[in-house]
């Protein structure tokens, strides 16, 4: 496992990636749309958020493990879909998949991989893999994408319904960011990714996903739209059956997810996981597989820490807990 005095948090990656990458490649994965709103309040908005941490409780013996639909796994930190991963390091989502599975953490491909979803599903053996995909007009294209991940072995189809056109990414226009010729590769191949709202997300269930996102593509799409952790509990509660916190499908999150206290947090709002974009980038950019692991590890180690201090010591007491995190208006009140 990598290890580095240096890079103790997402943070420190962030800035070794920084040095790695040339400056548009960087303006490219860590820009948003427009003036960008979107993509400080993902991060800013777990701020609005307390954790009311119990004490008296034995966390000696602490789990993180849950599942994904049909997969056991050891924590709820999954990798979310990127694209261009050939612009980070050279062996691009080869590197990131072998990570991935170093930190036993399911990962959502992109079908804008510089790398074909054969060899990317080959290269993670037994670690579970869904393949993302984008709504084409094309049928014929989108079903033989499908066919392939299938005999792939990809386990579930993750639908972007989030992007019916490019969002106005004016880091990639000032910066002139234009893929490299020999990146330019169509490996295109139903869980949705990107409902913010409550109407849209029983609109989901209704045509049957097995899966709800919780996201706003990063930031990199509708500026204006809300944080993801805001949109998180209307969804959830849309979705959500009767007082025992049943849910007919599992609702993920991601969106600004930069350290162990803000997936606490989404777990106490409802969310069965929560997936992980530009930290996994900077660890690959930074330190290839050994990066990637060490980013998806320091978010485990850092939920658990959460875990302990907060007197919950597995995943499902986090979800149980009904006021573990509060809005901090919560005190203003009192
Ligand atoms: C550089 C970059 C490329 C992305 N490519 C895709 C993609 O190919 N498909 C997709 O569904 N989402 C894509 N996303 C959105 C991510 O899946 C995810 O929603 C977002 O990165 C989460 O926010 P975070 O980066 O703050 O963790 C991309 C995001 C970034 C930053
Ligand atoms: C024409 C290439 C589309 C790639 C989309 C990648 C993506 O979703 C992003 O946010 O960037």
């Amino acid at each position: 496992m990598y290890r580095d005095r240096e890079l103790l948090t997402v943070t420190d990656y962030e800035c070794a990636a920084i040095q790695a990458l040339s400056d548009a490649d960087y303006g490219h994965y860590s820009g948003g749309a427009d003036d960008e709103v979107t993509l400080g309040e993902n991060t800013r908005a777990f701020n609005d958020y307390m954790i009311r941490s119990h004490c008296l409780r034995d966390v000696a013996s602490l789990s993180t493990s849950t599942s994904f639909l049909t997969h056991s796994l050891s924590h709820p930190i999954g990798v979310a879909p990127t694209a261009f991963h050939g612009l980070a390091h050279e062996q691009g989502e080869l590197a990131t998949v072998r990570g991935a599975r170093a930190a036993s953490s399911l990962m959502i491909s992109s079908s804008w991989a510089t790398t074909s979803l054969e060899d990317m599903k080959k290269e993670a053996g037994e670690n579970p893999m869904w393949m993302q995909l984008f709504v084409y007009t094309d049928r014929e294209l989108t079903q033989s994408i499908v066919r392939r991940a299938e005999a792939a072995g990809y386990s579930a189809l993750v639908l972007t319904v989030d992007y019916p056109a490019r969002g106005n990414r004016l880091a990639d226009k000032r910066n002139g960011f234009e893929l490299p010729e020999h990146l330019k590769s169509t490996t295109l191949p139903v869980i949705v990714k990107g409902v913010l709202r409550a109407d849209d997300a029983l609109e989901a269930l209704r045509c049957g996903v097995k899966g709800i996102i919780v996201s706003n593509h990063g930031g990199r799409q509708l500026d204006s739209a809300p944080a993801s952790i805001h949109a998180l509990r209307e969804v959830v509660e849309a979705v959500h059956e009767g007082k025992h916190r049943l849910f007919r499908v599992p609702v993920w999150m991601d969106g600004g997810i930069r350290n162990g206290r803000d997936i606490f947090k989404a777990l106490a709002m409802g969310a069965t996981g929560v997936f992980v974009g530009r930290p996994v980038i900077w660890g690959l950019a930074a330190h290839g597989e050994c990066g990637v692991a060490h980013v998806l590890n320091i978010l485990k180690e850092e939920l658990e820490q959460t875990m302990k201090l907060a007197g919950c010591p597995t995943i499902e007491s986090i979800r149980a807990a009904n006021d573990i995190v509060v809005h901090k208006t919560f005190y203003e009140r009192r």
